[in-house]
């Protein structure tokens, strides 16, 4: 199967070539859920793995020595890159699945099925950030160029994935579409992580005893992660990701883009997110805990 080439796009978005094929993009968009898959929805560099490592601690009861039998990308393959069939053939018991397609490619798919969805969203200048350096040490993403010049990229929604924006407004505005969604921040998570373990695992009806949710707190922490081989993505090949250019559990943090934005590149960013997001009926809130309010008032990034 040939892999996407730099211009080529599926549905008019653009994917990293080395891991998608336009066989593997249909194969997501015609995915046949089954009722006991939970899928992972996000945008790149939202928490992604994160929740990959929480969903698999809570599902063996917080213990470590199976939440490393094997690297996330085979444990909770993404359904659009090109080996998930072949990881799927091998999949035994209720499957944990991962995407960062928008809604509209998978919609058709998912409501045919009861399958669970936990879409994790992320304070977008923190995601331009990560993204920025994921670029930089990811060889086979093109090269990002300036900071602004990927600024303004990612402001177009011609970034691979596609638009930030219209991925959270129609994933979350659809929600009700779906039998069984949880919305969750990273910023909740990080803030609070034995409570989101325990909305996760409410939401999954697996309950986890204090001894359990101590020992997945444990090991879904940053510092646990980080050194953590089969989520850390140590074991890639340097050709593919680069390490000695940036790592990529990098830093972890939350609001840390004011160390990267000047002034201007965040008061452009604001104008940008309040008129983009205008037609959303909900409004992000990324300091506090609750996912969505009204949407009268702009939204509150964390600094
Ligand atoms: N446990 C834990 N705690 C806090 N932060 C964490 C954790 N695990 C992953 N990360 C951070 O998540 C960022 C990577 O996002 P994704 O996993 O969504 O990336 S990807 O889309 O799958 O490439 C990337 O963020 P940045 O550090 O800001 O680049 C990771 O460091």
């Amino acid at each position: 199967m040939a892999r996407l080439d730099v211009t080529e796009t599926f549905k008019g978005i653009c994917f990293p070539g080395h891991l998608h094929t336009q066989e593997s993009l249909r194969y997501a968009t015609e995915f046949k859920f089954q009722d006991t898959d939970t899928l992972i929805v996000t945008y790149p560099k939202s928490g992604t793995t994160w929740m990959q490592e929480i969903v698999t601690l809570i599902s063996c009861k917080g213990d470590p020595a199976k939440s490393q039998m094997q690297p996330n990308w085979t444990r909770a393959p993404w359904i659009e890159q090109y080996y998930c069939s072949d990881v799927l053939k091998a999949a035994q018991g209720p499957r944990l699945l991962s995407t960062h397609l928008p809604y509209k490619l998978l919609a058709p798919a998912l409501q045919r099925s009861k399958a669970k969805v936990i879409y994790v969203a992320r304070n977008p200048k923190d995601v331009i950030v990560s993204y920025y350096h994921f670029h930089k040490m990811a060889n086979f993403l093109k090269d990002p160029g300036t900071f602004t010049e990927f600024l303004s990229t990612f402001q177009e929604g011609t970034v691979y994935y596609g638009s930030w924006f219209d991925h959270v407004k129609e994933w979350t505005s659809n929600a009700r579409n779906i039998d069984n969604f949880l919305y969750i921040t990273y910023e909740e998570m990080w803030e609070d992580l034995r409570s989101s373990l325990e909305k996760v695992s409410r939401f999954l009806q697996c309950p986890l005893m204090e001894d359990e949710l101590s020992s997945a707190q444990k090991s879904c922490s940053f510092s646990t992660m980080k050194e953590n081989s089969m989520v850390n993505y140590t074991l890639v090949p340097q050709e593919i990701m680069d390490h000695s250019k940036g790592k990529f559990m990098r830093k972890g943090q939350i609001g840390d883009w004011v160390n990267t934005f000047s002034t201007e590149q965040s008061r452009n960013f604001d104008i940008s997110y309040a008129s983009k997001m205008a037609d959303s009926v909900l409004t992000f809130v990324w300091e506090t805990k609750k996912s969505c309010i009204d949407s009268e008032s702009l939204p509150v990034y964390n600094s």
